[in-house]
């Protein structure tokens, strides 16, 4: 095995939990991975690294002046492009479809170094995700190796013209994560209260056995009136049926704060008090919720992975989704953000048994947990056979004389 240098460039919680299992695979085989943190979302960050032991080398002191993609992007850049200065990796990870992701690809890109993408394909073919779709999309063009999670997204990728040689279908590595997440949960001596916030771990002891709904929401597009219709259906649901019960891990975002909590403060209290609004939970209390709930309603790309691997049905809050693997399996729906939608949804999962079980999928369409491994060997395999390795060999076709116009008619 010819050891290699890897560096992992993220900066999000997803990105994090969904790059650890890569970072310990690739580890496992003897490679050096650095972490470079590019700090896109400090808050919650440095749990997730702890907790998956996964330090990071370098952090980017990224001062954010606005809210502004723009001004975010080009941040990422120059820091990113700041700490590349100091490393010679010979490969560069990214995940998914971060504006972090999109500016580690492209300073890969500008420093000559091939770059690996993690969670490669995914596409709604729509303007949302904003700007996640187009990020995907420009990460693809930049890349050297797609790791598709799936065969769809294996193909979405042959029709933008990657050559099958660069794409490989490995799983998604959400999916490693969750299960070896699941199995902490359950190693003797571990204390799952210790891991949720005081006011969590007082309402799961208020409502023992009460079915639980678990919400999140945070995409761009679903600010403001979206995520208060959101709130609204859950309400209207939870007076509907008395003996349900509601956690919804407010993302920190103050907008959407702010709206989800004015909402709640508003109900009568008989529906009021089944809700629990709570801060951003640790990935095992996370986990924990996700083996807990009934179903989950969310516009998280992530939690309807992890939802499909505990056989949970998921109600997805968005109009478009890039995981439509899901859909057709029969594990979620597409609800959108219309309250009637939501509620007449939900009220079915909630009262109609066989409908409930066939939603339990027995096998997640997002893989079976191995994703890191294969990725990893894929990765190692490279490198035993190119020296060095190849930046970028795949070029658009380009046409040298002109077509007669009737080839596009
Ligand atoms: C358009 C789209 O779908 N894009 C996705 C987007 O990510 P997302 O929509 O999945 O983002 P979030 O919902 O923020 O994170 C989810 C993770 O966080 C955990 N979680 C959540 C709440 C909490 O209180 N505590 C937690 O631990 C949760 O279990 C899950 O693992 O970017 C990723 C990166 O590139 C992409 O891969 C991915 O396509």
């Amino acid at each position: 095995m010819r050891p290699q240098t890897y560096l992992a460039c993220l900066g999000t919680r997803p990105e994090i939990i969904k790059m650890a299992p890569v970072y310990r695979e690739l580890k496992a085989l003897g490679h050096s991975v650095l972490v470079l943190h590019t700090g896109q979302h400090e808050a919650v960050a440095q749990a997730l690294y702890q907790f998956f032991d996964m330090p990071p080398d370098i952090n980017i002191d990224l001062q954010r002046q606005s809210g502004s993609l723009a001004h975010l992007s080009a941040a990422l850049l120059s820091g990113i492009d700041g700490a590349l200065a100091t490393l010679r990796p010979d490969v560069l990870l990214v995940q998914g479809d971060t504006t972090s992701a999109l500016a580690g690809a492209l300073i890969g890109y500008y420093h000559n170094l091939p770059v690996a993408h993690i969670e490669a394909g995914l596409r709604t073919g729509e303007r949302e995700p904003f700007p996640e779709e187009k990020n995907r999309e420009l990460i693809g063009r930049l890349s050297r190796w797609h790791f598709a999670p799936t065969r769809q997204c294996k193909y979405n990728l042959l029709g933008e013209g990657v050559p099958l040689a660069h794409i490989f279908e490995v799983g998604n590595t959400v999916i490693d994560a969750a299960l070896w997440t699941r199995e902490r949960l359950s190693t003797p001596g571990f204390d799952l209260a210790a891991e949720l916030p005081p006011p969590l771990r007082q309402f799961l002891d208020t409502y023992p056995q009460q079915r639980m709904v678990l919400v999140t929401a945070h995409r761009r597009e679903n600010w403001g009136q979206p995520i208060r219709d959101v709130a609204q259906a859950l309400a209207r649901l939870l007076a509907l049926q008395e003996n349900v019960v509601a956690v919804w891990p407010v993302h920190p975002n103050p907008a959407v704060r702010q709206d989800v909590e004015a909402i709640v403060a508003r109900l009568p209290l008989s529906v009021r008090q089944r809700i629990c609004l709570t801060e951003p939970l640790g990935y095992q209390a996370m986990i924990a919720m996700l083996l807990r709930c009934h179903f989950t309603l969310t516009d998280s790309g992530g939690i309807q992975e992890e939802a499909s691997a505990f056989g949970k049905p998921v109600l997805v809050a968005r109009k478009s989704t890039e995981r439509q693997e899901l859909v057709q399996a029969g594990g979620a729906v597409l609800v959108g953000t219309d309250v009637n939608a939501i509620v007449e949804h939900g009220h079915a999962l909630l009262t109609q048994p066989a409908l409930l079980q066939s939603m339990q999928l027995r096998q997640s369409p997002f893989g079976d947990g191995r994703a890191a491994a294969r990725i990893a060997a894929i990765l190692s395999e490279a490198a035993e056979l190119e020296e060095p390795l190849p930046v970028l060999d795949w070029p658009l076709p380009v046409l040298r004389s002109a077509p007669s116009l009737a080839v596009f008619a």
